[in-house]
């Protein structure tokens, strides 16, 4: 749905030439909510900036939903752009118009009859959870009911991708947790693929199939979530379950990405006459999927074979640090 390769941004300014990005390729498919995860300077909102065009990149190529916006100008790319929803950190609502006219504006730009219109915000009103709000003006609502006012107004134009620039940075986290189920609502009910950016690693907990860590402009590392915390030395295993750093000899650490039927710990006593002692770790629900970081310690003339089954049953086994 998302196809972007080889994108380079540099800014260039007086004195000096800024890399904002470096060479990025992003592949988001259709129905997914993929999230991009970095500090502060990673090159984050220039990349959502060069997705919808509304930065040309210094190089590379962006499509979206079939159109090459990259080659694209004028009152075509802006055509093609209507395929794009966008969600800001601080909402962007016109203070002066209702709700309801804040949603509708997208449309009446569009061109869109007064009737259509008013069934249509009727309709994204409803999908928000706002419908009582229709008369009420931005400074009366909460930052969450705004940020739902600046939901229904990128979905007027029935966008296919939704791009939301850290939609939840400005919450309080009760408020954050029901935007996210929102979002990951909409992304179930209609479809909708969404490509958000974040510098909060619980948002891609949360709600991502995919992510992708950027760092100085470029991405570290990116894939489905599950499997990349399947991976050996990943960067967002480590960013998700952190486990305190450990001396204790003969400590491994394990991730499972899936729930098991057997108990393994027990099974691995049992059936291997070994010692196990969880040291650390947290075991929390990713992308639907029970996943588990921990630090063992394994002990006992048989480990070896111990940790041989524990690779063979499909965990990830590596060197506790
Ligand atoms: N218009 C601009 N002109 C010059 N430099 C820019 C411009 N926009 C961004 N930069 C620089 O590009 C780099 C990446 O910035 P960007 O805003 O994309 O990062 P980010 O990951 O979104 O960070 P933040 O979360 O703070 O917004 C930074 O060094 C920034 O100073």
């Amino acid at each position: 749905m998302i196809d972007a390769v080889g994108l380079r941004k540099v800014y260039r300014l007086k004195d000096r030439e800024v890399v904002a990005m470096d060479g990025v390729d992003l592949t988001v498919s259709p129905g997914e909510v993929f999230g991009v995860v970095g500090q502060s300077g990673a090159g984050k909102s220039t990349l959502l900036r060069c997705v919808n065009l509304l930065e040309r990149p210094t190089d590379g190529v962006v499509r979206v939903a079939g159109e090459e916006l990259t080659a694209l100008s004028g009152a075509r790319l802006r055509a093609a752009r209507r395929s794009i929803g966008m969600v800001h950190q601080h909402f962007a609502l016109l203070s002066s118009r209702t709700v309801a006219s804040n949603v509708a504006f997208p449309l009446e730009v569009a061109g869109v009859g007064r009737a259509e219109r008013g069934r249509r915000v009727g309709e994204l009103l409803e999908l928000v959870g706002l419908s009582d709000k229709a008369k009420a003006h931005p400074a009366q609502l909460s930052g969450g009911q705004k940020q739902r006012v600046g939901i229904a107004r990128a979905l007027a134009s029935r966008p296919k991708v939704l791009l939301s620039d850290e939609a939840t940075s400005a919450l309080d986290p009760e408020t954050t947790a029901s935007i996210l189920e929102l979002l990951r609502d909409l992304n179930r009910e209609l479809g909708l693929t969404v490509l958000l950016i974040t510098h909060e690693m619980d948002v891609i907990k949360r709600i991502c199939d995919s992510a992708a860590i950027m760092e100085r402009g470029v991405f570290r590392e990116s894939g489905r979530v599950l499997d990349l915390l399947g991976t050996p030395g990943s960067l967002l295993a480590r960013s998700l379950f952190p486990l305190p750093a450990t001396d204790v000899p003969d400590a491994v650490a394990i991730t499972y990405t899936r729930s098991y039927d057997e108990p393994l710990m027990s099974e691995l006593t049992r059936r291997f006459d070994v010692d196990v002692n969880v040291l650390g770790g947290a075991v929390e629900t990713v992308s639907g999927s029970s996943v588990g970081r921990l630090n063992v310690q394994v002990r006992g003339a048989n480990r070896e074979a111990a940790l041989g089954y524990l690779a063979e049953s499909g965990l990830l086994v590596e060197a506790a640090r």
